[in-house]
């Protein structure tokens, strides 16, 4: 992998290309400092702030947040769903072509080899407002995106045109997502709700991600956790 990305950088770099591959696409997102939204501290701090406001809220302070509180925090729902819409943990699927077919007038041979760029279609501007910047909200019911949070992810997905697509879709999407969300959501919501944290090095943090196969961040974001509420011991 590492010589076939060698390969297209030189011929990107030097001009001897007449082609251009997906590879090249994903090396020029990332040679492009503006196709990331660079997250500062305070803006993570504000959406730390909101999150803890709402489980607090919602769930309190003498209780772990538990599976059946998921559904009543919106704003922690829209978070992943934005997470895994800027940074999808696979960036492309694949599938086979079994007949010959058109799609939106491009004709697809039988037994093509087709790679889909989950990444790219996560940000399409053409089905997301400022589709490269962190926007939770746009997620929330009051949004006007007809995107809201839905309980049959799959019905919702179809709805949006399979514009949002972190777990692929169709027969071969992801069996896993129902499972992956109820631990996103709840590991999310009990880490936010018993800790702050610090960054080191949150006066420069960098979100930004690096290209390839797994949505690797280019500088690792370190965080130390500082106990904010401990549950389990309120609730004795
Ligand atoms: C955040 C977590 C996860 C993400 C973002 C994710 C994403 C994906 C994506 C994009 C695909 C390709 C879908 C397609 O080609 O249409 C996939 C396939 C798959 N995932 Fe996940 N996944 C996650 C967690 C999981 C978990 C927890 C499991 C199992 C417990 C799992 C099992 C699988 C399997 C078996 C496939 C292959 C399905 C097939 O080829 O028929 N995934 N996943």
């Amino acid at each position: 992998m590492d010589a076939i990305i060698k390969k297209h950088e030189v011929e990107r770099r030097t001009g001897r290309k007449d082609r251009k591959y997906m590879m090249d696409t994903l090396l020029e997102t990332a040679d492009d400092e503006n196709a990331e939204m660079k997250l500062t501290g305070n803006g993570i701090k504000g959406l730390l702030l909101k999150l803890q406001e709402e489980l607090d809220r919602v769930v309190g302070l003498d209780k772990l947040v538990e599976d059946f509180d998921i559904p009543n925090l919106s704003y922690l729902q829209a978070v992943v769903k934005e997470t895994l819409r800027m940074h999808p943990s696979l960036p492309l699927a694949f599938r086979k072509c079994r007949e010959d077919c058109v799609v939106n007038g491009y004709r697809i041979p039988k037994n093509s080899r087709l790679v889909l760029n989950v990444y790219a279609i996560n940000r399409d501007p053409n089905e997301w407002r400022d589709a490269d910047e962190f926007i939770p909200e746009r997620f929330l019911v009051n949004s006007g995106e007809n995107l809201a949070i839905e309980p049959d992810e799959l019905e919702a997905m179809k709805r949006q045109n399979y514009c949002f697509v972190p777990f692929g879709g169709g027969r071969r999407g992801c069996p896993g997502a129902g499972l992956a969300a109820a631990v996103l959501h709840r590991t999310l919501g009990v880490l936010i709700q018993c800790f702050d944290r610090k960054i080191k090095g949150a006066e420069k943090l960098n979100m930004e991600q690096g290209a390839g196969f797994s949505s690797a961040m280019v500088h690792p974001l370190i965080c130390y956790p500082v106990m904010r509420v401990n549950p389990l011991e309120t609730a004795h």
